[in-house]
């Protein structure tokens, strides 16, 4: 959410920003509809002020022992009276409606992303690594979990329908070892690990950006007000709602684990073979809650990207990053970077990671601010990365470390989390 008093000396920076993010928000309408809130604000206080006046005057009457007088004034307060009543609920009514228009309005983007209409506009700005070079007939990850006993699909169709799966054996531990060995780097960086919710009401969904407009992305537990996170940053968003934190404090730096789960509705027919896009999935979320400053926030943009590469990289698993366009980064963000690790079998990048910062459009949703050194209260900046997502980090990591003969070496930076391992399948 943008601060109103911004779109109102800015309506033409927004009207912009929803054109670059493909975003249809009528920002006249919205702020013809606050001039109708403010103007119904103005009379209903005024009526107040009035009440007060008459109650003054009609204590000042009984003194003087002027009925005629206090008789008057009891009538013009009684009229007063009817007036706010018929009054109030309309104005909740229209604060109501402009409040929902509020939360359709998108984040500026920053000048640094790029224009564009969708992911085909994003930018890659940086390569890691050399795509593997097989002497021999290399196998796609699912035919490698196939070969392994790694993974089981049927059955998984069976309990919970398409786009589920069973982690079998070493792929199962291997999610295990991924989790545990980017929560221990983490950790050692700095980041508070928690282990969140997957369950959260409807206000932490609305608070990351997830709700209005997303609501068909995500399961829904009937007759509560409870849904399933997609990612822990809804959780973690939603933790600090309503607070004011202490500016020293900042910024408070966690690694939360959760299972994620997503509807991904209108993708079918979309990458369905194997384990790439399924309705549950395991996730370590990077999320940063910093001071309202937008070199703070750029600073932690980068170290977020940064530990993400490390990550990587210790998984020896080529990849690049892209700027993300503004027509795919969604409403929340300032700027988005996505890390795409090179999968053999497609012979080409996808999507792995998403790095993003927000500054206070989250914090507004939420209401989450902090006393700055001056003793101002000011909402915070957030941000979120994965850091690693789980079982699809296993699609370039089983295809990019397969053997002549259809084992996998398990990376070096692993082992220690599998037991000292070496090989999937010797
Ligand atoms: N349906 C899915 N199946 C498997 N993995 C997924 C799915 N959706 C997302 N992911 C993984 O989760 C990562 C982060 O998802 S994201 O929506 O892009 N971004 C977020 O959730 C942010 N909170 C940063 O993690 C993706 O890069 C991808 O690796």
């Amino acid at each position: 959410m943008l601060d109103l008093a911004f779109i109102r000396s800015n309506p033409d920076v927004v009207k912009e920003a929803a054109r670059l993010k493909n975003n249809s928000i009528d920002v006249d309408a919205l702020l013809a509809l606050d001039q109708q809130v403010v103007a119904l604000q103005h009379e209903v206080e005024e009526a107040r002020a009035k009440q007060n006046q008459l109650s003054k005057g009609i204590q000042q009457a009984a003194k003087e022992k002027n009925t005629e007088l206090r008789n008057n004034l009891i009538a013009e307060g009684k009229k007063l009276a009817e007036f706010i009543k018929a009054k109030e609920p309309e104005l909740h009514q229209l604060i109501e409606e402009r409040y929902n228009l509020l939360l359709l309005v998108p984040n500026i983007p920053d000048p640094s992303a790029p224009v564009g209409k969708d992911d085909s506009e994003n930018v890659p700005f940086k390569y890691w690594g050399e795509a593997p070079k097989f002497d021999f007939q290399a196998l796609d990850h699912y035919d490698l979990m196939l070969k392994h006993n790694l993974v089981d699909i049927e059955r998984a169709v069976k309990v919970a329908g398409s786009r589920s799966y069973v982690l079998r054996g070493d792929a199962a531990r291997l999610e295990l070892a991924l989790i545990n060995f980017a929560m221990d780097k983490m950790s050692r960086k700095g980041f508070t690990p928690l282990i969140v919710p997957s369950m959260a009401r409807d206000f932490a969904f609305v608070g990351n950006g997830q709700f209005p407009k997303g609501r068909d992305q995500v399961y829904e537990l009937k007759d509560q007000d409870l849904f399933l996170v997609g990612t822990a940053e809804v959780s973690i968003t939603g933790m600090y709602k309503d607070e004011i934190l202490k500016g020293e404090e900042l910024p408070l730096k966690f690694v939360g684990y959760s299972p994620c789960f997503r509807q991904e509705a209108g993708t079918y027919g979309k990458d369905t073979r194997g384990v790439f896009r399924i309705h549950q999935f395991n996730k370590v979320e990077q999320y940063i809650i910093c001071k309202a400053d937008h070199e703070e926030s750029v600073f932690w943009f980068e170290q977020l990207l940064q530990n993400a590469e490390e990550l990587i990289q210790e998984l020896e698993l080529p990849y690049r990053v892209v700027n993300v366009c503004t027509g795919d980064m969604g409403d929340g963000k300032v700027g988005m970077y996505d890390i795409e690790c090179w999968v053999p079998s497609e012979k080409r990048y996808r999507e792995t990671h998403s790095c993003s910062y927000l500054h206070d459009w989250q914090a507004r949703r939420v209401n989450l601010r902090y006393r700055d050194e001056e003793g101002k209260v000011k909402f915070v900046h957030t941000l979120n990365n994965t850091a690693i997502a789980s079982p699809r980090i296993l699609i370039p990591l089983l295809e990019t470390h397969q053997q002549a003969d259809g084992s996998i070496l398990i990376p070096e930076a692993l082992r220690p989390f599998m037991g000292g391992q070496k090989f999937i399948g010797r």
